[in-house]
């Protein structure tokens, strides 16, 4: 693979994959780096008859398990998950991450909650010291649609900085649509020392679903390296 980028998503993927998945229910998170991940637990499946069933955490991941004919199976049925794995938009120093990027928060942070081991993957440019210092899009938070005003409101008085309402782009008039039906808030922060206080502020407003922030929910991130290496990072 002649992208360097992508051959670091690659390599964090695979090596998370073979070093925390055994047979079980495996959470399978959202995006780009995350479809690597999939596609060794396929070449496990077939190759060592690994047996798992796999529960999604979004559209994407869904259809991800479907394409690589893996097991699919949900919380209703799998409410008890060996291990996540997922990607995220910036992890610092403590692995505290921030994710939903790609909108996916909400229902990837249910899965992360229920995992013995929330594992994380991701390239080089996501690994930082302190938020912020990589991902310039702020926090995603995920709001039910007619609040998204008096929530942006309200998160402005209580921790100021700003909101944007995260739009579609050009395929679609108006905002984006979560895979729960809501509307993404992207709120860009300022000055903050405590992501925990954060989190649950955040979330403690009503009309906001859930935030993108993952506080104390990862003690183990996988980074591929532009030199080909896999630098691990463990709380
Ligand atoms: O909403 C998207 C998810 O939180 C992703 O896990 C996150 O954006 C990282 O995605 P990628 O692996 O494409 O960088």
């Amino acid at each position: 693979m002649n992208d360097p980028v992508e051959n670091a998503k690659r390599l964090a993927a695979f090596k998370a994959v073979d070093n925390h998945v055994v047979d079980g229910v495996i959470g399978i998170g959202s995006g780009s780096t995350v479809v690597y991940a999939v596609e060794r637990l396929a070449q496990r499946v077939k190759d060592e008859g690994l047996e798992v069933i796999c529960v999604p955490s979004s559209f994407q991941a869904k259809q991800l398990i479907i394409q690589y004919g893996l097991k699919l199976g949900d919380l209703e049925t799998n409410p008890e998950l060996k291990v996540t794995i997922d990607g995220a938009d910036e992890s610092d120093s403590m692995l505290t991450l921030i994710k939903g990027g790609g909108g996916c928060l909400t229902q990837e942070k249910i899965l992360a909650s229920c995992a013995e081991e929330f594992i994380v993957i991701a390239d080089y440019r996501k690994a930082s010291t302190n938020l912020g210092e990589q991902w310039s899009k702020g926090i995603p938070i995920e709001v039910i649609p007619g609040a998204y005003r008096v929530v942006y409101q309200k998160i402005e008085k209580l921790l100021g900085g700003k909101s944007d309402l995260r739009m579609s782009g050009s395929s679609k008039a108006g905002p984006v649509v979560t895979d729960n039906g809501n509307f993404i808030l992207d709120w860009n922060f300022e000055g903050v020392k405590d992501w925990k206080h954060v989190e649950n502020s955040l979330n403690m407003i009503p009309g906001v679903v859930e935030n993108g922030l993952f506080v104390g929910m990862a003690r183990k991130a996988y980074f591929g390296m532009s030199d080909g290496t896999v630098m691990e990072r463990n709380v």
